[in-house]
């Protein structure tokens, strides 16, 4: 065994610097490429903060009506990823049929380039572009056909959160609920070294392509410490039932030293700095849908969790009843979550890409002795 010191799980550790996002424990901020997220939810559309990310500046009004048109142009599904679709068993999960379908994209990329006139020097943008507006028909698709329902193409004339929900559900909520998903879809855009993010830079360093990179980043988003936490949140709540269950419910499933999903994250410790924004949009759908008694259990688990513990709820507390009340399938949640992520992701494969060190580092080796075949 060696003395040199681990830190498990990299806690604590400075690996890189970055531009794109500031996560401040401290003083319980995000900032995306210096704007607070909170101003960024209450002010601007998805596209922006899509942009935003990529380029380090939010768009003039002419920029923002070029991007959303080439968005808009590059919606449509391949009818290949409609057959890979259709090909893959009904009960796999949503994420294992996001990130198939990811891959399947990557393998389209050298006829995509030339279609799509991308040049050397926008090569990455271009395909961050194109997932960023594949992503949603994927996902959408995915919905629909679960509840074996006919396909919906996507319409030019909507904008990037009302488009989702139209192939999704066929019919548009509210705008107050539309701004929900918006506001759900800006939070979850970026955050800094979070672990599929890492993975990705991680893939990126190799020099490898921007899918293969997503392609990882989708699997280390679905595993639930990370984002199948919106997931497990809702089996949480479901499983409970409602408020009067959640102290008998909580005391067993602390004696039981369960993990309470959507609770604690690896760098807030006094609370994630989304969730009260996130908090004030599911109020407007529990109040739409009239749902008291969700949101009675919500309230009263939180309550009962942080006063027993001390662990404050993360993005995905909120996250996870407000696609619910959405008309979102639970298994449908995470990949909602890469939709949003993939901007950001593809933001920090830029980076990494733009000033790259093979991410390699070293291990404390605590095997066996060296030992020699008999
Ligand atoms: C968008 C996102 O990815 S946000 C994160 C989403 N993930 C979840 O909601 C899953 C539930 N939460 C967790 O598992 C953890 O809080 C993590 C993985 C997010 C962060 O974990 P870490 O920084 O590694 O902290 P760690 O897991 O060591 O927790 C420290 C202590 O708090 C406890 N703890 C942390 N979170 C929870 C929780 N949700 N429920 C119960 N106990 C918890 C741990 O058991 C541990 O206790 P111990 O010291 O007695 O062993
Ligand atoms: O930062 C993290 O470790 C997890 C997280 O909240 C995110 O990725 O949004």
């Amino acid at each position: 065994m060696s003395d040199t010191e681990i830190k498990k799980g990299l806690a604590g550790v400075v690996v890189d610097e970055t531009a794109i996002s500031k996560v401040n424990p401290e003083t319980n901020s995000l900032l995306y490429r210096g704007y607070p997220v909170q101003e960024l939810a209450a002010t601007q559309p998805f596209e922006a903060v899509a942009y935003l990310l990529w380029h380090g500046e939010l768009p003039s009004a002419g920029q923002l009506a070029e991007f959303e048109q080439r968005e808009r142009s590059l919606r449509s599904l391949d009818p290949r990823t409609l057959q890979l679709l259709d090909a893959m068993p009904a009960d796999a999960h949503p994420m294992d049929l996001v990130r198939t379908a990811v891959s399947q994209l990557g393998a389209f990329d050298g006829t995509l380039h030339e279609a799509n006139g991308w040049t050397d020097r926008t090569l990455d943008l271009g395909r961050a572009e194109y997932l960023f507006a594949q992503l949603p028909t994927i996902v959408a698709a995915v919905q629909r056909r679960r509840r074996g329902l006919p396909l919906i193409a996507p319409r030019d004339d909507l904008d990037y959160s009302r488009n989702f929900l139209w192939m999704t559900f066929g019919e548009l909520p509210s705008d107050a609920a539309v701004d929900v998903f918006r506001v759900s879809l800006v939070l979850y855009a970026e955050h800094s070294f979070n672990a599929s993010t890492f993975t990705a830079r991680v893939i990126a360093s190799t020099t490898s392509d921007m899918y293969s990179a997503v392609v990882g980043a989708v699997g280390a988003l679905k595993g639930p410490l990370h984002g199948g936490a919106n997931e497990a949140v809702m089996h949480v709540l479901e499983e409970i039932g409602r408020a009067e269950n959640v102290v008998p419910w909580l005391d067993a499933a602390i004696a039981e030293k369960r993990k309470i999903m959507g609770f604690g994250h690896r760098v807030y410790k006094h609370g994630d700095s989304r969730v009260p924004t996130m908090h004030a949009a599911l109020q407007v759908l529990l109040e739409e849908s009239g749902r008291r008694d969700l949101a009675d259990l919500y309230a009263v688990l939180e309550a009962e969790f942080v006063a027993r513990k001390g662990i404050y709820p993360n993005l995905d507390y909120p996250s996870g009843p407000a696609y619910h009340l959405l008309g979102f399938d639970t298994e449908i949640f995470t990949p909602i979550f890469v939709a949003a992520r993939v901007t950001g992701w593809t933001a920090h494969i830029m980076e990494q890409s733009a000033s790259n060190a093979l991410i390699r580092p070293l291990s404390a080796y605590n095997g066996a002795e060296e030992r020699h075949v008999p």
